[in-house]
C-alpha cells in the first residue's frame, strides 16, 4: 500500500508537487499519468526517499521509505533504467544488489528467468537495447519479492511481445495481492493493464478513479456521428435540442451534447433518412486529454514554428 498525503515539493519558485493526496492499494494496478513536467517522477522519487518532501508524507506499507528495515523486500523500484553500470553484466548487477539484502543467488537466476534475460545475462549492460534495459530494471525491482512495486514507464522501449509480457506480469503481481504503481504515457496500454488511475497536472491531483469510471465520464462528452440524406434539416432539429453540430462532406454530422438515442430519435421524427449512426465511444485517452487540457506545460505547435514547445496553460 502506498499512501501519499498532502505531499508537496518546491524547487525554488517551482512547485513540482502540490498538496498531492492519493493511495495505491494492494491487489490493484494503479496507473500514474500526467503531462510532461506534471510532477510524476518527483512524486515517485519522494515515495522512495530519493527526494525530501517540502511538506506532507509518503509511506509504503505504513512507513516512510527511509524507515523500512529491508527496503528491497518491501518495495521494488524501477525509476531510471540508465542507472545500471554499463560495464557490468546483468547477472553481476543483480547479484550485487541481492548481496546488499542477503538475497540468494538462486533468486537472481529466478528473476533473470522471469524477465526473459537468460540468454543475455552474461552480457554487459552497456550493450543492452532499451527494451533489454527495461527488463533488467524490472528484474531488479522483483529481486526482493516485494509487496509493492513502483515502475516508471515500464513498457517504454519494449517491442509488442515485451509490452504484452509487462501487461501479464503486472496483472499477475496484483492478482497475488501486491500493490503495483506504474507510470506510462501509453494510454491504451494503461487502459488494458490498470484498475485505477491517478492523473496529475502541474503537481495537483486531477483524478483518482477506476479506468471504467473515467471512460464512462468521457463517453458523456463524446461525439455522435450520423450520416443522413438530409443534413440541413437534421442540423436545425438537433441545434433546436441544444446540441452542437459540425457538418462534414457526404451528409455527415458530428454531434455533441446529445446521445446516440437522442440523435436517432430526432432523425426519425423529422423524417431524415439515416445512412450511418454511431457513438464515438469514450476512451481513457479522451478522458485524460480532457482532464489535462489546462495542465499541459509544453505543447507542440504547427510546422511553421509558431507555437512549438511554447509554455501552455500559463506560467508556473
Ligand atoms: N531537481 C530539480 N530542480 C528544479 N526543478 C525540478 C527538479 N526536478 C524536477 N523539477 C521540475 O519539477 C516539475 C516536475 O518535474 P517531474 O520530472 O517530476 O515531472 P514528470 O511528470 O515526471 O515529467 P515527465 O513526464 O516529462 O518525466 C518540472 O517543472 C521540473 O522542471
Amino acid at each position: 500500500m502506498i499512501q501519499v498525503e498532502a505531499l508537496t515539493k518546491r524547487y525554488g519558485p517551482t512547485t513540482a508537487v502540490d498538496e498531492l493526496t492519493f493511495a495505491a492499494r494492494p491487489g490493484t494496478v494503479t496507473g500514474f499519468l500526467g503531462p510532461n513536467g506534471a510532477g510524476k517522477s518527483t512524486t515517485m522519487r519522494m515515495i522512495v526517499g530519493l527526494e525530501r518532501p517540502t511538506s506532507g508524507t509518503a509511506t509504503v506499507g505504513g512507513r516512510r521509505y527511509a524507515d523500512l528495515p529491508a527496503p528491497l523486500h518491501a518495495v521494488g523500484v524501477m525509476l531510471d533504467v540508465r542507472s545500471v553500470h554499463p560495464g557490468r553484466t546483468a547477472f553481476r548487477h543483480l547479484l550485487a544488489q541481492a548481496r546488499t539484502h542477503g538475497i540468494s543467488r538462486s533468486r537472481v537466476d529466478e528473476v533473470i528467468a522471469i524477465t526473459g534475460l537468460e540468454s543475455v545475462a552474461g552480457r554487459r549492460a552497456g550493450t543492452y537495447s532499451l527494451g533489454m534495459g527495461q527488463r533488467l530494471g524490472i528484474a531488479g525491482a522483483l529481486l526482493g519479492d516485494p509487496e509493492t512495486l513502483i515502475l516508471d514507464e515500464p513498457v517504454n522501449g519494449l517491442d509488442p511481445d515485451g509490452v504484452l509480457w509487462v501487461r501479464g506480469l503486472v496483472r499477475s503481481l496484483a492478482a497475488e495481492g501486491r500493490t503495483v504503481f506504474l507510470s506510462s504515457h501509453l494510454m491504451h496500454e494503461l487502459s488494458l493493464c490498470a484498475d485505477r488511475v491517478v492523473i496529475i497536472g502541474k503537481g495537483r491531483l486531477l483524478a483518482d478513479a477506476s479506468v471504467s469510471e473515467l471512460v464512462q465520464r468521457s463517453e458523456h462528452a463524446s461525439t455522435v456521428r450520423i450520416r443522413t440524406t438530409d443534413p440541413d434539416l437534421l442540423t436545425k432539429v438537433l441545434v433546436g435540442l441544444g446540441a452542437e453540430v459540425v457538418p462534414h462532406d457526404n451528409g455527415v454530422l458530428n454531434v455533441q451534447g446529445a446521445s446516440v438515442d437522442d440523435v436517432g430519435a430526432a432523425a426519425a421524427r423529422c423524417g431524415a433518412t439515416v445512412l450511418e449512426l454511431a457513438a464515438d465511444g469514450g476512451s481513457l485517452e479522451d478522458a485524460y486529454l480532457h482532464l489535462t487540457a489546462d495542465a499541459v506545460q509544453y505543447r507542440g505547435g504547427s510546422t511553421d514554428g509558431t507555437t512549438t514547445d511554447a509554455p501552455a496553460g500559463g506560467a508556473r
